[in-house]
């Protein structure tokens, strides 16, 4: 729908506004609904009917992406004028909600109030603190035989992520970590402990580091996010003083199908405090299985706790119709067999178009297809392509690029900006191969190389080479980076490296030598995100050898430009992104490059099915499906 188009009202959405009578007798809500019916909007309505009926309501949601469609589905349905300060009150992402409970309720009370909301962004504090929880485990790892941690700024990224899906699916909670005394524990528990962390695919150092995390955070009085949640789990009375002192007496979950134990924890918390909970989601679009650790379904726990929940479906979607819904449904019933069966409105119309073309010429098949479509009056900004992973939409900004098509990414590195390209920017400058004038990038570049496995620094070189290229300023999240010290920084590097020609095995000998690919494997979320950081490097080994390291550089940074540049408006550009930021959005035209092929489909595992599904069902006019085969 439009903005300006009526919501039209139909006997499911009339039910589930119904239940603002039902919120008063405290009986639980459970919405599962598929993609486009409606749950955002519905949401929106029922908090509006809940307001109507005096009920102090909070919508929470899980990502800030999800906030800002809820808020903005709000301000076009119930109140244009909204502030910032009424959408606080209306709206919080988990996160938001969490951290203002401990802010102002927690048992020990350790921080002032005020401090968490800029400590939650600042990036220095969580990097302290797990440097510090890696030189302390780092001092009893190797006489336990274990290699010591690296230490370095992306590493301790890593590190961070690990601890954050440890603490999302409450990983040690359970026996027999939950309780876990080292200085009790004998050889039998010691072993015990590393048969349940090599079972859940766990590094032998993952619990001393995330207990060692833990001492430091606690030490530094910080929250970083998903700490927020984790400590707000362990503090139930502190969630229902939150709720107390807003006066909050229903809760909304939008989002619902992302939520993982620890936020569940927090849901039991909000119920027992005496709210009641409405929750809606998509089984079918939990494709965030791997965060967590383990698999949780936030739905069966839902029916677990209350039984007696009322449940209700919306099954009419209003972004799609047929024969895009006619496809959809055929996957939904892979996906998710037991939701209601999708039906589209009445007079929708949306196309799809599957198209055979081989994977390298997919590129210029998305720049064609969108420069005609502009070329038609379309605006950049109603087509969107929609890649499996970040790296594999790089060669499709370097097609766009030349087409002279704008693009803005969302939620994906530009390829100017990716680690891949960084690093071989980086092996071109070490290699002396071109004589320019430095910018920022190439500060980026060298200390993205720093930061590898096997660029032969020590800690006290590495740090002496960010401090050397980057200044961090007080108060801003960004350092500021020195091109004009680039000269030195290639000096202290480049006596290690030894002198190699610009073609592609010689590219791919010197990306061995430095362990590049396994580095950058090492910090992929998934295998498949391996791969296609694996790949884009080929492809960029190609490009660098083909077009040579000079004109590779200034590719590089004419892609930085036109990225920039402020005289194409944010809102005319084709929107980049993947399959995992694509959620709760929508656009009249999806491009999706890489899709399986009928026959792949018909084969495929549960996760790409959802992927698919999720992707699938962005469009609102068209959806191009680009097989190779
Ligand atoms: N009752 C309605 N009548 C008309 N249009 C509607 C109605 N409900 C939702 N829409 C429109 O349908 C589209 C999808 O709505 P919404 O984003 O709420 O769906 P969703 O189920 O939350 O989607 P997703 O599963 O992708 O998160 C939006 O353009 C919205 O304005």
């Amino acid at each position: 729908m439009q903005d300006g188009e009526p919501l039209e009202m139909n006997p499911e959405l009339s039910a589930i506004l119904a239940w603002a009578q039902s919120a008063d007798r405290g009986q639980p809500l459970l919405i599962e609904a598929s993609a486009g019916t409606g749950k955002t909007t519905a949401l929106v309505l029922l908090h509006q009917a809940l307001e109507r009926r005096g009920r102090t309501v909070l919508t929470l949601t899980y990502s800030q992406k999800g906030q800002a469609r809820w808020l903005e589905l709000y301000r076009r349905e119930v109140c244009r004028d909204l502030t910032p300060q009424a959408a606080q009150q209306l709206c919080n992402t988990l996160d938001e909600f969490a951290v203002r409970c401990l802010r102002d309720h927690a048992r020990d009370k350790r921080w002032q109030a005020g401090s968490l909301g800029r400590a939650i962004v600042d990036d220095d504090r969580p990097l302290l603190a797990m440097r510090q929880a890696v030189a302390r485990v780092n001092a009893y790892l190797p006489e336990r035989g274990v290699e010591p941690l690296r230490g370095d700024e992306e590493s301790l990224l890593q590190w961070l992520e690990l601890v954050d899906h440890l603490k999302a699916g409450l990983v040690f909670a359970q026996p027999p970590f939950a309780g876990f005394d080292s200085d009790l524990a004998d050889d039998y528990d010691l072993e015990n402990l590393q048969f349940a962390l090599e079972r859940l695919g766990l590094p032998p150092w993952a619990f001393s580091l995330f207990n060692e995390y833990e001492k430091c955070r606690e030490s530094i009085d910080f929250l970083c996010h998903g700490d927020a949640a984790f400590d707000l789990a362990h503090e139930p009375e502190a969630v229902a003083q939150g709720l107390r002192a807003r006066g909050v007496d229903v809760v909304l979950l939008d989002e619902f199908h992302d939520t993982k134990a620890v936020h569940f924890e927090i849901v039991r918390a909000l119920a027992a405090a005496g709210c009641a909970v409405a929750a809606v989601g998509d089984r079918g679009q939990d494709i965030f299985q791997w965060r967590g650790i383990a698999p949780f379904s936030a739905f069966d726990e839902f029916l677990r706790h209350w039984p007696d929940a009322q449940r209700l479906p919306l099954s009419l979607t209003h972004r799609f119709g047929n024969p895009l819904g006619k496809a959809i449904a055929g996957l939904l019933q892979r996906v998710n067999p037991a939701c209601a069966a999708l039906r589209c409105r009445a007079g929708l119309h949306t196309g799809v178009k599957r198209l055979t073309v081989a994977g390298d010429a997919q590129p210029a098949a998305i720049a064609r297809l969108i420069g005609d479509g502009m070329q038609a009056g379309a605006a950049g900004e109603t087509f969107a392509v929609i890649v499996p992973q970040g790296p594999q939409a790089f060669p499709v900004m370097l097609a766009l690029f030349r087409a002279g098509i704008a693009y803005r990414c969302d939620r994906i590195a530009p390829l100017h900006e990716s680690r891949e390209a960084r690093l071989l920017r980086a092996c071109v400058l070490l290699q002396g191969w071109v004589d320019v004038e430095h910018n920022a990038l190439d500060c980026k570049a060298l200390l993205q190389f720093a930061a590898g496995p096997r660029a032969g620094l020590d800690e006290d070189e590495r740090e002496a080479l960010s401090t050397l290229l980057a200044e961090r300023v007080a108060g801003e999240r960004l350092p500021r980076y020195i091109p004009g010290q680039v000269p030195l920084a290639l000096r202290m590097l480049g006596e290690r490296q030894s002198p190699i020609g610009c073609g592609v095995a010689a590219l791919h000998g010197w990306l061995a030598r430095h362990g590049i690919r396994e580095w950058l494997a090492s910090m992929a979320p998934t295998v498949v995100a391996a791969r296609a950081s694996s790949q884009a490097l080929d492809e960029l080994v190609a490009l660098l050898a083909q077009e040579g390291p000079t004109a590779f550089l200034a590719l590089l940074d004419a892609l930085a430009a036109q990225f920039q540049r402020g005289n194409v408006g944010f809102a005319s550009k084709v929107v980049l992104t993947s399959i995992l930021h694509c959620k709760g959005n929508e656009w009249p035209h999806v491009i999706l490059p890489g899709a399986p092929s009928a026959a792949q489909l018909a084969q495929a595992d549960l996760p790409t099915l959802r992927e698919q599904y999720v992707a699938m069902s962005r469009a609102r006019q068209m959806l191009w499906l680009l097989a190779s085969a």
